[in-house]
């Protein structure tokens, strides 16, 4: 599977402000761009806190581009894949409408009566364990995936999940749009958050930098190397 992985921060590194409230820190030609790199992908993962805080739809924006899709055989939308291990997406959140398949990557600590109830709303759960069995195994969650036919992945978000998607070391692609903002504060979401590297640390290639409204995209392949 190829994943590709891509947000937009502040100069200061942060996603959004410390309240967790959606922020527009890109702009039209931008977001343009990232429905281009969505409509690439076979499907567009998002944490549960995303999916809590924002209420993303995740399909894509410029219905050309989903006629392109359909006629290569392919969904009009690509699917969406939730990282939630104990089910707290809301069974009305607007990811679980019909407009693709929703994939909710739970562990085995979520109830069963909840599982039934996110299946009614419209999702499809896979189980996933890791070794303390109330968190999602990245890794094994996108072997899950990929023997569902996803071989082409854009992580969007947010940082928690950013970071265990490189400390699982899946990330093939990094895209930042770094807008020309600074958002501050110490408990605010930044691009990789988590438990933090100390001693050996993702390496990246600059690949691409590239200016869209007030702010510059900056483009990285991920080495498997760690130094
Ligand atoms: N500017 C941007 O491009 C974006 C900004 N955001 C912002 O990011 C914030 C949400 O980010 P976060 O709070 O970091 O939440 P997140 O979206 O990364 O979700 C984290 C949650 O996912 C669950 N989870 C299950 N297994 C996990 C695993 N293996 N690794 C990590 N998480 C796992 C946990 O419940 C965890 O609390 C919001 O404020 C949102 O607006 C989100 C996406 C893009
Ligand atoms: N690329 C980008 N730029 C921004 O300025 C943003 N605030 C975000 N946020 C993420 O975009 C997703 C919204 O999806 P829908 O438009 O509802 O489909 C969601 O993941 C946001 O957190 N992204």
């Amino acid at each position: 599977m190829h994943v590709v992985v891509n947000a937009a921060q502040s100069v200061d590194g942060k996603l959004a402000t410390r309240r967790r409230e959606q922020l527009r820190i890109s702009g039209a030609e931008d977001f343009d761009r990232v429905d281009r790199v969505r409509a690439a992908a076979d499907a567009v993962l998002v944490g549960v806190g995303t999916v809590i805080a924002d209420d993303p739809h995740l399909t894509l924006d410029e219905e050309d581009r989903r006629v392109e899709r359909l006629r290569n055989g392919r969904p009009g939308n690509p699917a969406r894949v939730v990282v939630d291990s104990t089910g707290r997406t809301p069974a009305d959140a607007r990811i679980l409408d019909d407009a693709a398949t929703t994939y909710l990557l739970v562990s085995p600590a979520t109830s069963d009566e909840r599982r039934e109830a996110l299946e009614i709303a419209g999702a499809e759960v896979v189980v996933v364990g890791d070794d303390d069995g109330d968190g999602v195994d990245i890794a094994t969650g996108f072997d899950a995936l990929a023997e569902r036919g996803i071989d082409r992945l854009m992580v969007e978000g947010g940082g928690e999940v950013i970071y265990s998607c490189f400390a699982a070391g899946v990330v093939d692609e990094l895209h930042v749009y770094v807008g020309s903002m600074v958002i501050g504060g110490r408990d605010a979401p930044t691009l990789a958050d988590g438990e933090g590297f100390t001693e050996s640390f993702p390496r990246l290639d600059l690949v691409g930098t590239e200016r869209f409204d007030d702010g510059v995209v900056l483009s990285y392949e991920v080495g498997n190397g760690e130094s």
